[in-house]
This record gives structure tokens, sequence and C-alpha cells, in this order.
């Protein structure tokens, strides 16, 4: 899974909300002449194991600190986009070995989520781009981080604008997708009911805090209190159950059916069609080369086997030729002894 966000938006402490635990640490900056640095994006990988409802679950988050910071955005894209390819660079070095690695990892993304700040405005240029940019290689999930910044009207208001303007700019999100003619009908009230939240409103805390006698992850304020688990203040709890239980499989199964098959058929397009020369990492170019050269060799070998055939066959003539040359030979001086003795005889 990976976050990509501009700093600020709650991505540090949601993360460490959803693990329970402080798996990244915050970034403290308090020196201003430090703060605007263009300082690009580094992309950190950090392995998890949690437990959700028994099950114990391996996930490593791929953190973008840093995102939408910069005046120019492009390297950060390329970055990202980079780290993604990569992993599934790696898939495709790995499914033309001849013989597979038992220890290989497969260190593919398979939910993305994009944190938009809590502007109550609508998407940014910058969202709209990276999102749209972004799709095509992973399941990009949309969230609203520091939901309790805004009131539940703006709340709605803002995801609203959020939704129109995905589907005007065409971007192809992960919306918990369902055919109303195959799947059941529990599966299509389930993912029609997670589609409808897009974009998620998230509020996190490292905090625990009591509420009517009970202790809860929350925010406390001099006005009242936010709870992270309650589905009234936020849609925490149904967007951690999606990703690490009920909506796993079919992030991994789009991840590999759909978007690697896609980024696989482009790849391999492009390098049979001479472009992409550069990329001397795809074994499959290696593959496709080793089996030219096989041919080759079997075919080399198979002309120097009729060769000898060849050769074979014209000495055994050449020996018969000779030998029928020897056997007319005494045939004639047989003749010419036969015609010496019949003239002796008259
Ligand atoms: N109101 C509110 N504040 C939050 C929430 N989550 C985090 N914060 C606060 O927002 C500030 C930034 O939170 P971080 O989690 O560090 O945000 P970040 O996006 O990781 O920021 P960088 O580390 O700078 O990249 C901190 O002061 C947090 O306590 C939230 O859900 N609601």
């Amino acid at each position: 899974m990976a976050h990509v966000c501009a700093s600020g938006t709650g991505r540090t402490t949601f993360v460490n909300t959803l693990c329970d635990s402080n798996v990244l640490s915050k970034k403290i900056c308090d020196n201003p002449e430090e703060a605007h640095n263009e300082e690009g994006i580094t992309i950190k990988p950090v392995s998890v194991e949690l437990d959700e409802d028994g099950v114990r679950i391996s996930l490593t988050i791929v953190d973008t600190p840093g995102f939408g910071d910069n005046i120019d955005n492009e390297k950060c894209f390329q970055e990202i986009v980079g780290y993604l390819e990569t992993q599934y660079d790696d898939i495709l070095a790995e499914e033309s070995r001849i013989k597979r690695n038992p220890r290989f990892r497969d260190n593919r993304v398979h939910a993305l989520l994009y944190f938009i700040s809590p502007t109550g405005h609508a998407l940014r240029e910058i969202d709209i781009e990276l999102m749209r940019r972004l799709s095509p290689r992973v399941n990009v999930i949309p969230v609203v981080g520091r939901a309790d910044s805004l009131t539940p009207q703006e709340l709605k208001d803002f995801k609203r604008r959020i939704m129109e303007d995905i589907e005007h700019y065409n971007i192809r999100i992960y919306n918990f997708p369902y055919d109303v003619e195959e799947d059941d009908e529990d599966t299509i009230e389930e993912n029609s009911e997670l589609r409808a939240l897009l974009p998620f409103s998230i509020i996190g805390s490292d905090e625990e805090i009591t509420v009517n006698g009970r202790a809860v992850r929350g925010r406390q304020y001099p006005w009242g209190a936010v709870e992270v688990d309650n589905p009234q203040h936020s849609d925490f709890a149904r967007l951690r159950s999606a990703l690490l239980s009920s909506h796993l499989q079919d992030l991994k199964e789009i991840t590999h059916d759909f978007l690697y098959e896609n980024y696989r058929t482009e790849k391999l397009s492009r390098t049979v069609n001479g472009g992409d020369q550069d990329d001397a990492s795809l074994d499959a170019d290696d593959m496709a080369g080793q089996s030219v050269r096989l041919k080759e060799e079997h075919l080399r070998k198979e002309e120097e086997k009729l060769r000898e055939i060849e050769l074979k066959v014209q000495r055994e003539i050449q020996e018969k030729r000779a030998e029928l040359m020897n056997k007319e030979e005494a045939l004639r001086s047989l003749e010419a002894r036969l015609s010496q003795a019949q003239l002796t005889d008259a």
C-alpha cells in the first residue's frame, strides 16, 4: 500500500492509527530557513505485521513524504511511477526466469491512498494530474485527510465536488467495482455502499481519549471529541476493513490481472517494436535473444550432420566406382586372356 500527498494532511498519523503503533515518525521542522528547501521525495517502504480479526497480515507501507511541496513536481511524479514500475519489472524478470527464485518477494503496490487536503474547495490541478497519471499503474483510492477540519455539510459538498472532478477528468480510481449481472447481492450492496463513501474521510489520532467512560482513539477539543472508529465521525473503520480484509483480494487481483498485465503488454510490445532500447534490465529481451541463439545453434548442428552424410555417401560412391573399374579391368584382362587362348588353340 502506498500513500501520496502533500505535507501536513495527516498521512503519518493515519498510518500510525491504521497500524496502532508508531510505524512512521512525524516530521518536525522547526527551522523556518530549511522549511521550504526543495527536497524531492523519499520513497520509504516499511513492513508491519497486523492482526485483523485474528488473521495475521503482513503489510508493507510505502510512504512518499513531501510530494507536492516542491515548485517542480515532475521529478516526484517520475519517482513514484518509477517505483511502481520497478516492482512490475521485478515480477516480469522473475516470470521469465527458467529457474524460479523460491525466496522472491512480490513487492507490487496493491493500493495507493491519495490524501487530499481538506480545503473545502475542489481538487487542485496537481491532484488531478497525479491521480490521472498514477491510476493506470495502481489502484488509486482518494481520501480526505484531517476530515474533522470540515463541518459535516462542508465535507459532504467537498466529497461531491471531488467525485465530480474525478468523473469529469476521467480518472480511473479504484471505485469498488461490481457487475450487476455477475456478482451476488451482498457484494453489489457492500461495494455500492463503499463507492458512495468515496473519497473516504479520514481522522487520525495517536491518542486515546475517554468518551462516556470508554477509552477510544480520538481527538479531544475544548468543544468536544472526534472518534477515529466512529462511522458518524469518519470513514476510517470502513476503509481499514476494506483495505485489510474485505477488498484485499480484489485489490490484489486487479493489480495482477489488469494493471500489471497492461504494463507487461505495453512493455513487451515496446520492446518488440524496437522502442525502449535502453532498458537492459528486462530479462524477456535476454530470453528472446537466447531462444534465437539456441535455434541458430540447432540449425548449424543439423547442417553439419547433413554435410557428414553427404561426404560419406560420396566416399562410398567413389569406392564402388573404383571397385567397378577394378572389376571391369579384371574382366577385360580375362577376355583378353581368353581370346589369346582361343587363338593359340586354333
Ligand atoms: N484535525 C486533525 N489534525 C490531524 C489529523 N491527523 C493528523 N493531524 C495533525 O496534523 C499535523 C500533521 O500531521 P501528520 O500526520 O504529521 O501529517 P503528514 O501529512 O504526515 O505531514 P508530514 O510529516 O509533514 O509530511 C499534526 O499536527 C497532526 O497532529 C486529523 O485527523 N485531524
